[in-house]
């Protein structure tokens, strides 16, 4: 437990050697925020149509894999809600979140309700990440909310509603994807309600070196979809080889297109390739949604996308051996892509 980051890290002076990554790894010199990343309205009453709104997802999917939203209809206040127990939850005492604690080596093993350190990951590389995450199962709710922390005391109230109406905003943002793709409605993979749904609450306390260290590895998530609410920089986007920052808009969700569902596209929509920088200045929450698939599932390229013109470039796989796959090779970019495309 002592190994949670912020349990010992402030007025550190010194990032600690385990934290200095190898030199290739490094953030180095900071990245701006970039002003290219849609911003897309979800809003009723626009002057464009649920068409135009299809045809701006899928661009963006295209184009960035990632994209911002906003007027999602969660209301402003249950954001702010959220975003404050979380910063409430990671400023208790050590003790009091002891009982959730559980040390990455059995992170795999053990569902449920967990707080653990560093990204889960980083055992066989060597370095850790400078974040403590807490994470649970949401959906369905009455099935998971009697794991969640009981503390601060207003936690499940705050976040039962929270969850339940970011997985709106999600199925709402994936009928408009899978419009946009062609798919049609009575597509297996179109069957939102089994589809599972973790909240993580990653925590970047202020860090000594920002330059050497990273708060989370770069990845793609190995999810359908994920939304993503922040109010502090720190997220950042691989876009052609370089870097650039998302910028934190208030009230926003920052939709990533997950690894599943960029298989399921066959490519037409690509994984978001991402990362958290830490500050020197002040600590960092993320309140992280993935929609995920049920482990037991095939996930494959769309029959619908598939003609002898648009063959598979993907791999048809089981979900637990995929989770299992990127769970033991560390979520290492390369090796997670080469377990999902075809050799051509
Ligand atoms: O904290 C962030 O901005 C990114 C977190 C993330 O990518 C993740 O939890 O998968
Ligand atoms: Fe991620």
């Amino acid at each position: 437990m002592a190994s949670l980051v912020s349990s010992w890290s402030s007025d550190l002076k010194c990032l600690p050697d385990n934290y200095v990554l190898p030199e290739g790894k490094r953030p180095g010199m900071p990245v701006p925020v970039s002003n290219d990343i849609p911003v897309i309205d979800l809003g009723d009453g626009l002057d464009y149509s649920r068409a135009d709104m299809v045809q701006q997802i899928a661009k963006a999917g295209q184009d960035f894999g990632l994209f911002q939203v906003i007027n999602h209809g969660v209301s402003k206040e249950l954001m702010a809600d959220a975003m404050n127990v979380s910063k409430e939850f990671f400023g208790m005492s050590t003790e009091e979140k002891a009982k959730y604690y559980i040390d990455s080596v059995a992170l795999e093993e053990k569902a449920g309700c967990r707080l653990y350190t560093s990204s889960g990951y980083f055992l066989a590389q060597g370095f850790d990440f400078w974040k403590d995450t807490l994470q649970h199962p949401c959906h369905p709710l009455q099935n998971h909310i009697n794991s969640w922390p009981d503390k601060p005391k207003n936690y499940r109230e705050v976040m039962g509603p929270y969850t339940t109406q970011v997985r709106k905003v999600a199925m709402k943002i994936m009928d408009m994807i899978y419009q946009g793709l062609g798919l049609e409605a009575d597509d297996t993979e179109k069957e939102f309600n089994n589809y599972n749904l973790a909240l993580s609450i990653n925590h970047y306390p202020a860090c000594p070196d920002p330059a050497l260290a990273l708060g989370c590895c770069r990845h793609c998530d190995p999810a359908i979809l994920t939304l993503l609410q922040q109010e502090v920089y720190g997220l950042q986007l691989e876009k052609d080889g370089h870097w650039i920052g998302v910028k934190p808009l208030p009230d926003a969700f920052v939709v990533n297109i997950g690894l599943l569902l960029e298989v399921i596209s066959n490519g037409k929509l690509k994984g978001a390739v991402h990362r958290a920088v830490t500050n020197s200045a002040c600590s960092r929450n993320s309140l992280v949604t993935f929609v995920g698939c049920p482990t037991d599932v095939t996930i494959k390229p769309a029959a619908a996308l598939i003609s002898p013109t648009n063959p598979p470039l993907y791999r048809a796989f089981n979900n637990k051996d995929f989770h299992e796959f990127v769970f033991a090779n560390n979520a290492e970019f390369e090796a997670v892509i080469a377990y999902l495309k075809l050799k051509t």
